[in-house]
């Protein structure tokens, strides 16, 4: 299967935008070829399945909200968060506002016995080839970005065996999510147009999913910094994405078991 639609990046607002537009820009003469089927692991999906709140915990140096966050090493980071319990690595690749790059994704998956995700702004199916050669369980697709070609990525990414984190802000997004096929949702509690946090976004849009007959996946992501905050979405979320806090808090294991303790 080959040929998938490029998004327009003019459609998308923002910050979310000039970022999209960016990457678009990156990957204009890359191969629309996405190459040969591969098996399907699923191990990113797995580990978010069982009955508790998993975390999946980010490799996070930067961000267009807080400019510097942390000059983490990868690997180092993805190791202490492994060994304070998360159940899943994401690994930002987006290089000129989160500071990523694909050696990080490289030394993170050679450094864990975790599923990684690779985290960046999808424009291309490049990007999903990537993903899949680098080692990534899962991919990132954001239905703010792909918009009604999210369920031709989502086939995309499958073909290439890996799992794929759907990420939605609004009800209409949700929609587009739930017809796309997708296994795994993610709720995203930042607006990326405008990098506003709002914790009640993703409550409301797991309940709404669930109340769709979802029973897939779904995630809580962003703004997350204190048990307390955990706690507004436990029995609720499968999992939670956490980056910042962690990321920023100088003690990358204690910071992941506190984050997570009742
Ligand atoms: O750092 P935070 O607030 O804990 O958020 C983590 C993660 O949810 C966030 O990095 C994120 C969610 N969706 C994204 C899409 C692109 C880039 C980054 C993101």
């Amino acid at each position: 299967m080959n040929g998938l639609p490029l998004p327009d990046p003019s459609r998308v607002p923002g910050v979310l935008g000039r970022i999209v537009q960016e990457r678009a820009g990156d990957y204009r003469e890359a191969s629309p070829d996405f190459g040969p089927a591969r098996p399907a692991a699923c191990l990113f999906e797995a580990a978010l399945g069982g009955p508790d709140l998993a975390l999946i915990a980010e490799v996070k140096r930067a961000s267009p909200s807080q400019g510097a966050i942390a000059p983490l090493d990868p690997a180092a980071a993805a190791r202490a968060y492994q060994s304070g319990g998360a159940a899943a690595i994401s690994v930002l690749t987006e290089p000129r506002h989160f500071d990523g790059n694909p050696q990080a994704l490289h030394s993170v998956v050679g450094a864990v016995e975790l599923p990684v995700l690779r985290k960046d702004f999808v424009v291309h199916p490049a990007m999903l080839s990537e993903a899949a050669e680098w080692g990534a369980s899962a991919t990132l697709l954001m239905v703010s970005v792909l918009k009604e070609a999210t369920g031709a990525y989502l086939q995309a990414a499958h073909h290439l065996g890996l799992d794929a984190l759907v990420e939605v802000h609004d009800e209409t997004e949700l929609d587009v999510a739930l017809e796309s096929g997708a296994r795994i949702i993610g709720v995203n509690n930042r607006d990326l147009t405008t990098l506003d946090i709002n914790l009640a976004v993703s409550p409301r849009l797991i309940r709404l999913a669930r109340q769709r007959g979802f029973t897939g996946v779904l995630v809580a992501e962003s703004g997350y910094r204190s048990p307390d905050q955990i706690a507004q979405i436990r029995g609720l979320a499968d999992a939670v994405l956490v980056g910042s806090s962690l990321a920023g808090s100088g003690d990358l294991t204690r910071a992941a078991r506190e984050l997570l303790a009742v």
